[in-house]
């Protein structure tokens, strides 16, 4: 009884080990710069069903991928989305979209981490395109592999600001975009994409749409800044560029009561209001 024990657990044992040399052989054959690491073919070296032999194998292979990731400064968006997709807690009433998904590593993740309804990335340029399609390819494959669910998602090619967006982007309620560097053009056409938004509708980007201390004069009335609060997200530890400078992000969120609030101010103390708000936007 003992002895066929010992098998079945040896066996089983077995597989389980098996198992990660197989997982870290495919790894190795998407990523090359592993190999070398792993004594470019794994399986010669380590015995499965030995355990010193097995956890030396990991280690060799987590210091590898260690090294790897260092490389990578997108960690510090991975990071970063991590802490701001937790406070946004996204139900399967959102709709996330990343304006600009590049490869649609953001799409992935939210897709991968959250329960959204579904995740869309439109990417205009060809070549991130491209590798968004193998990406995608990997990621399905890995996904299903390890046996994790994931939200429908769609990483499309185009100019978001083309006209064949008009009907998706009013329809999302969380929409990422790392609008730092499109200009004063870009962000103009934005807001008047944003106009369309639903009530409640998020968007966290790394430059304000409207300035932090907005106020609704007469002369602003039609600015998507009387249609939404804004917040500056702190500057989430881990949260850095590159640079290592910490960094900021905005969120802002469609709500029609932050007009009526302004306007109240605007309608109960009549013309004072006005004039100050006429001094306050005059910067006089
Ligand atoms: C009129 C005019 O000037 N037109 C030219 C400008 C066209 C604008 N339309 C665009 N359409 C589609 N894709 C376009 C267009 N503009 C440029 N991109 C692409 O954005 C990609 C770069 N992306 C990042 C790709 C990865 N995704 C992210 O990093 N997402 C992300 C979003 C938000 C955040 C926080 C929460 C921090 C705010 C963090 C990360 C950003 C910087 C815009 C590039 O691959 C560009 O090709």
């Amino acid at each position: 009884m003992a002895h066929s024990h010992r098998l079945t657990y040896r066996r089983k044992h077995r597989n389980q080990a098996q198992e990660i040399i197989d997982t870290i052989s495919f790894v190795c054959e998407d990523f090359v710069e592993l190999r070398p690491a792993m004594n470019n073919n794994i399986a010669q070296f380590y015995k499965p069903e030995s355990y010193e032999s097995m956890s030396t194998m990991c280690e060799k292979y987590n210091r590898a991928i260690d090294g790897i990731r260092q490389l990578v400064y997108g960690e510090t968006s991975f990071s970063l989305m991590t802490q701001i997709l937790k406070i946004l807690n996204p139900t399967p009433d959102d709709v996330f979209i990343d304006l600009g998904s590049g490869v649609g590593q953001a799409v992935l993740q939210a897709a991968a981490s959250t329960n959204c309804k579904e995740c869309w990335g439109i990417e205009k340029a060809d070549i991130p395109a491209k590798f968004a399609k193998e990406i995608d390819k990997s990621f399905r494959k890995w996904m299903k592999w390890f046996g994790k669910s994931f939200c429908k998602y769609q990483l499309v090619k185009g100019d978001f600001l083309a006209p064949e967006y008009e009907g998706l982007i009013p329809k999302c309620t969380l929409i990422f975009v790392n609008n730092f560097a499109f200009g004063p053009a870009v962000d103009h056409q934005l807001k008047q994409i944003f106009a369309n938004l639903v009530e409640g509708a998020k968007i966290v980007s790394s430059r304000e749409f409207m300035p932090l201390n907005f106020r609704i004069s007469s002369r602003n009335l039609s600015d998507i800044g009387s249609m939404m609060r804004i917040e500056e997200l702190a500057s989430l530890r881990g949260g850095v560029s590159w640079t290592g400078k910490p960094v900021k992000y905005y969120l802002h969120t469609v709500d029609s009561t932050a007009e009526n609030n302004q306007t109240e101010n605007l309608s109960s103390n009549g013309a004072k209001s006005t004039l100050s708000n006429f001094i306050d936007d005059e910067g006089v």
